[in-house]
């Protein structure tokens, strides 16, 4: 296991940072132009470990990819020439790959296998695979098909109409995936506000798709058709920063080319609402997406109360949101997410645990936190539990202790972030 030992930050943060690229947005780009017909190029592509699974899963069904830097050119040959993988697919930490590739392997007619690691393979699938059942889809697993490792027997599955169970973008992308495959009409009822990246990009590779509030509707019996695409850079990222620069005195920092689609902005709306002294500039489009340059300086929070719908919209960021809490002044409740429990790891327990063991003053509750600040944080031994999120929020708040963090299994940061520590030492130069 990779252990680092981080120092406090001894000045202000300054500087520019570019953030890599969106991770649900790189996983989607290339399911899409793997599907599709025709050469597809993907700009500023997120290199970390999780979408380079779904690169490696569509290796596997026998699509080119070529990858330079954060560049991929995909050789779409369209749906019908996908080929059988001799041997099962690995998926590794990414349930991002699990659940939207379900949907694609449960409607193509090959036979296929797909396991994950240790942590993949405790998350539930039954979410996608219950519906996909609804389908016509034949998924197998050791018992019931709740968990990886799951056996797709595929098939052409027929479209029906799903009411979502679950507030979850990865299982609505899943359903919609299945249903452009499908014979007929896939309607899928969402039950809140989940990000739209899957939606917005089924136009751009020329699929068909309604969106009527909370319905959308797609078409079976299509063919994506190759699109190139630039991706902006990950909201979920940097929000670690945002946090390092309120949190550090005397920063003041410039995320460049941040995503900011409204159904991920929850962090700039929540980081604002606790008085944070956070701008937005240059706003413009990447793509369909919005994106800007956030600037954020170091200045008091104010603790505050996070529930309901908003929870969607910053589920990633709620364990560098509660390390924002830990120096708010007041008591910081957050509520309503539970899904947090089956993450890459219990991400409540783990970020009780580590910020406690910094001093916080934090309980946990079965969905959410309760956080009491401002408290000063202290040097310690903290640990990632393999949760790339975790680990970084582990790291930023290493720049507001009085000693150092040794933080214990720092390697999993390369799922979504591989040049965060080389970003974090530029900023504290
Ligand atoms: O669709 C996506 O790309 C994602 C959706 C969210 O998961 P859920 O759909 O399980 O909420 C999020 O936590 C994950 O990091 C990425
Ligand atoms: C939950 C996450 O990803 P996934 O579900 O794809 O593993 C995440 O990136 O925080």
């Amino acid at each position: 296991m990779t252990t680092i030992e981080l120092q406090p930050a001894t000045k202000g943060l300054h500087g520019a940072l570019q953030v890599p690229g969106d991770k649900s947005i790189s996983h989607r780009a290339v399911i899409f132009s793997s599907l599709a017909e025709g050469t597809s190029y993907v700009y500023n592509f997120l290199t970390g470990e999780d979408c380079l699974r779904t690169v490696e899963a569509f290796r596997k069904l026998g699509v080119r990819i070529d990858q330079e830097a954060d560049k991929l050119t995909i050789y779409g040959r369209g749906i019908k020439h996908l080929t059988e993988p001799a041997a099962p697919i690995y998926f590794g930490n990414s349930g991002t790959t699990a659940r939207l590739m379900s949907g694609v392997l449960a409607g193509l007619p090959l036979f296929t296998v797909a396991y994950g690691d240790e942590s993949l393979a405790k998350r539930p699938m039954d979410r996608v695979v219950v519906p996909l059942e609804k389908m016509g889809a034949h998924i197998y697993g050791r018992t019931e098909a709740t968990q990886l490792p799951l056996a797709f027997k595929g098939r052409k599955l027929s479209g029906v109409t799903i009411e979502m169970n679950v507030k979850s973008a990865q299982v609505k992308s899943a359903l919609l995936l299945a249903g452009m495959l499908a014979e007929g009409e896939t309607k899928v009822y969402e039950r809140g506000i989940t990000r739209n990246h899957t939606e917005m990009l089924m136009p751009q590779y020329g699929i068909t798709i309604n969106k009527n509030e909370n319905v959308i509707t797609v078409p079976g019996n299509q063919q994506p058709m190759a699109s190139d695409l630039h991706i902006p850079g990950d909201i979920s990222s940097a929000a670690f920063f945002f946090v390092a620069g309120l949190l550090t005195q005397d920063s003041e920092l410039t995320i460049k080319n941040v995503g900011l689609n409204p159904t991920r902005d929850g962090i700039i709306t929540t980081l604002q609402r606790m008085g944070a002294n956070l701008a937005i500039s240059n706003q413009t489009y990447v793509g369909h997406e919005p994106v800007g340059d956030v600037t954020v300086k170091s200045g008091p929070l104010e603790a505050l109360t996070v529930e309901g719908d908003i929870i969607a919209n910053l589920i990633d960021e709620i364990p560098i949101l509660a390390l924002a809490a830990t120096q708010a002044e007041g008591t910081t409740v957050i509520k309503d997410a539970k899904e947090l429990r089956v993450k890459e790891t219990d991400r409540i327990a783990a970020v009780a645990q580590n910020l406690i063991a910094l001093g916080a003053n934090i309980e946990s509750t079965d969905d959410g936190l309760i956080i009491h600040g401002p408290t000063p944080l202290t040097g310690a031994v903290v640990h990632s539990y393999g949760d790339h999120r975790i680990g970084m929020m582990n790291a930023i708040a290493s720049l507001i202790t009085d000693s150092n963090v040794t933080i214990e299994d720092k390697d999993c940061i390369n799922i979504s972030y591989p040049n965060f520590f080389e970003h974090l030492s530029r900023i504290m130069k």
